[in-house]
């Protein structure tokens, strides 16, 4: 399972570059506003109806909230399709989600995604790939909010005050941008109860004090239930079944039910769960050795470099597998693969 020193590269990086807004967000939220608001972020609306030209103007200069903007579903597809590896339900049911969601002009309540499974299994990854097909600039845009546990909510004790600030930074931040996207990292290391703060934004209410949540995303992200995946997964090798015959319905009732009962899910008898609150449960399989060497030859292209089958052989020969007896899948997944290169 991931652990917090595993990926603190990555999170690190994210965190710094901008994804994170929680000083901003907090001080404004004090006084109300939040610093998205305040920086005068234009809201250009609809894009049926193309913004005036002095705002149109405006948006080349200052990120605009384009809260009606439509998704362009192809190139998400695409893109799925090429990046991400060994994860056919991901694809299939984020592509859905997201298409079904951002085609709705009303929707009655906000998109909620949890995923769950393994370390370096690509739940980072994805929700990257989705900020920036839904805003441009990715987890740097103003619009999109990343939430670490353990950076941002560490302390037990202090649970009522985190609570309160994600209850003001996320109405702050919606009121700035209906369509604000709000991911929550390592929620298996969330303690039991912060999360159910924002069970009212979540619900189906037309409004909350009025502000209006619907056109938000909600993306939660968690190792737990890694397990039941395996299992699943382990299942279906062993019955000599292809892992692309493993369907939704295989696992998504297996997960909600595992995480709600699991004390270290950060959804633990969670209202969101029971009220059915959470759109969809997405698993993300653990990954094999063949996707490891597709990681390491993606990585290679990434960095401008001619392939070399050697190299990759020798990488991910170096990453671990289980279980003992079988050896099937990357204890890692793809997440120390950058850093396995550097030394070739
Ligand atoms: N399925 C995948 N397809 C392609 N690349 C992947 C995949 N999984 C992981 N990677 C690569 O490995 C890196 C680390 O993965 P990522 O951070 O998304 O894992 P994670 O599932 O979020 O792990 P954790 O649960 O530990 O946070 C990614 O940035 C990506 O380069």
């Amino acid at each position: 399972m991931g652990d917090a020193h595993d990926s603190s590269r990555g999170r690190d990086d994210k965190a710094k570059g901008g994804g994170w807004k929680r000083e901003e967000a907090g001080e404004g939220v004090a006084r109300g506003q939040p610093r998205d608001a305040s920086r005068a972020t234009h809201k250009d609306g609809d894009t049926d109806s193309p913004p005036l030209p002095s705002a149109a103007l405006s948006c080349r200069f200052a990120e605009c909230c384009r809260e009606e903007q439509r998704l362009n579903a192809s190139a998400l597809k695409l893109e799925l399709e090429e990046k991400l590896f060994g994860q056919h339900l991901a694809t299939e049911v984020i592509l859905k989600a997201l298409t079904g969601f951002k085609n709705n002009k009303n929707p009655k309540k906000p998109l909620t995604l949890s995923l769950h499974g393994w370390a370096g299994t690509g739940k980072n990854f994805v929700s990257q790939i989705v900020a920036e097909n839904l805003h441009s600039k990715g987890l740097k845009s103003n619009f999109v909010h990343l939430f670490v546990s353990t950076l941002h909510f560490p302390h037990e004790q202090h649970i009522k005050l985190y609570q309160d600030q994600l209850q003001g930074w996320i109405r702050g931040n919606v009121s700035a941008c209906a369509s604000s996207v709000f991911i929550f990292d390592e929620m298996d290391k969330l303690h039991p109860g912060v999360i159910d703060a924002i069970k009212p934004f979540l619900d189906y209410y037309e409004q909350v004090d009025g502000v209006s949540y619907r056109k938000a995303i909600f993306m939660f992200l968690s190792n737990a239930g890694g397990d039941l995946i395996t299992k699943t997964a382990l299942d279906f090798w062993r019955a000599g079944r292809k892992r692309e015959d493993i369907q939704l319905k295989d696992l998504e009732p297996v997960l909600s039910v595992g995480v709600f009962n699991n004390k270290h899910s950060g959804l633990w008898r969670s209202g969101l769960i029971d009220r059915n609150l959470i759109d969809y449960f997405i698993p993300f399989l653990p990954l094999e050795y063949r996707h490891v060497k597709m990681c390491v030859r993606a990585e290679m292209r990434a960095r401008g470099s001619a392939v070399d089958e050697d190299i990759v052989t020798r990488v991910a020969e170096e990453m671990t597998f289980f279980p003992k007896g079988e050896k099937i899948y990357s204890d890692k997944g793809c997440k120390t693969v950058q850093s396995r290169l550097d030394f070739h």
